[in-house]
C-alpha cells in the first residue's frame, strides 16, 4: 500500500537577519556615533528533509532557540522557507500564543477569518460557531479585541476554532503548556479524540512525558539540525544524554 503523506518537505532550511544596537533613537545615535549599527546572521534551521505520514503524531524536541518554532511557521506556511520545497496534504493550523490570529481583530471576528482559512464557508462558521465559543469558555469576551486577551485565553480561542473547525495538520507549540488546569485537562481529552478521529499532529513540547505518551515518531533539534528522527523513546534519550545536568561535588551536601 501507497504510504500517504501529510507533509514532504525537502531541504529546507531558514535563516535570520538581524541588525544589533540599531541606533533609532536620538540618545542612542549621540553616544554611538562612530559604532555602526551590526548587522548578524542567525542560521535558525540548518538544511533539512522532514516528512510526516497522514494520521501521524510527532514530537518536536530540543532546547531553548533550537528552531522547534521556526521548523513549525515554515511548514505551516507562517514563514517562507529559504531553501528547498514542501508539499502540504490538507489544511493546516498553528496552535501557539496568538499566532494566525489578528490581534485588531475580536475573538468573533478571528472565528470567521481563520475558519475560512482552514477553509470553511461563511454558513458553516455559523453552524459551528457556538460550539467554538463555548468550547473556548470565552462567551463574554466574544466581542473584544484579542490584543486584550491573556495569553491563555488566546491560546483557548485558537484551539477551540482548530477542533471544531477541523485542521487536517495541527501543529502545537506548547499548547499544554498554557490555559489554566481545567483546560489543560480539557485540552488533552480533547487531543487525544482528535488524534484517534486520524488528525495529523506535530507536537512542541519541553515534557518529555506528553512526547513520550503521545508521539509515535519524535524529532530532536539541535542548534537548527535534525540530529535524530525516528523512535520516540531512542530521541528522549539521545536529548537527554546532551543535557545531563553536572552538579558540581561541592554543591551537593
Ligand atoms: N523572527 C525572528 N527573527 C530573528 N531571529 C529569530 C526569529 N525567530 C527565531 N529566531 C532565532 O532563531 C533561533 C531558533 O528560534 P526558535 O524560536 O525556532 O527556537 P525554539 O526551539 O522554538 O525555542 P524555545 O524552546 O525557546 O521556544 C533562535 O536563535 C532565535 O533567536
Amino acid at each position: 500500500m501507497k504510504t500517504e503523506y501529510a507533509i514532504q518537505a525537502k531541504n529546507i532550511s531558514k535563516t535570520f537577519h538581524i541588525t544589533e544596537d540599531a541606533h533609532n533613537t536620538v540618545k542612542h545615535r549621540l553616544f554611538n556615533l562612530f559604532k555602526p549599527s551590526k548587522a548578524k546572521k542567525v542560521l535558525a534551521l540548518k538544511p533539512m528533509d522532514f516528512e510526516v505520514k497522514k494520521g501521524e503524531c510527532i514530537g518536536l524536541i530540543g532546547s531553548n532557540g533550537c528552531g522547534k518554532s521556526t521548523l513549525t511557521r515554515i511548514l505551516s506556511g507562517v514563514y517562507p522557507t529559504d531553501t528547498g520545497k514542501i508539499n502540504i496534504n490538507g489544511t493546516t493550523m498553528l496552535m501557539n500564543l496568538g499566532v494566525g490570529m489578528s490581534h485588531e481583530l475580536t475573538a468573533r471576528e478571528n472565528i470567521y477569518v481563520a475558519s475560512s482559512v482552514l477553509g470553511l464557508k461563511i454558513k458553516q462558521v455559523d453552524e459551528l460557531f457556538d460550539e467554538i465559543v463555548d468550547f473556548a469558555e470565552l462567551r463574554e469576551f466574544i466581542d473584544t479585541k484579542i490584543k486584550y486577551f491573556s495569553s491563555g485565553m488566546k491560546a483557548r480561542l485558537a484551539f477551540s476554532i482548530a477542533v471544531n473547525a477541523g485542521a487536517d495538520i495541527m501543529f502545537l507549540d506548547e499548547i499544554f503548556a498554557v490555559g489554566d488546569m481545567k483546560f489543560q485537562e480539557k485540552a488533552v481529552r480533547v487531543f487525544e479524540m482528535s488524534w484517534i478521529k486520524g488528525k495529523t499532529v506535530i507536537l512542541v513540547s519541553h515534557s518529555m512525558d506528553i512526547i513520550q505518551k503521545y508521539c509515535n515518531r519524535t524529532a530532536y533539534l539541535k542548534n537548527g539540525e535534525l540530529v535524530y528522527y525516528g523512535d520516540t523513546e531512542h530521541a528522549l534519550n539521545l536529548y537527554k544524554q546532551d543535557n545531563q545536568i553536572v552538579v558540581e561535588e561541592s554543591l551537593v551536601l
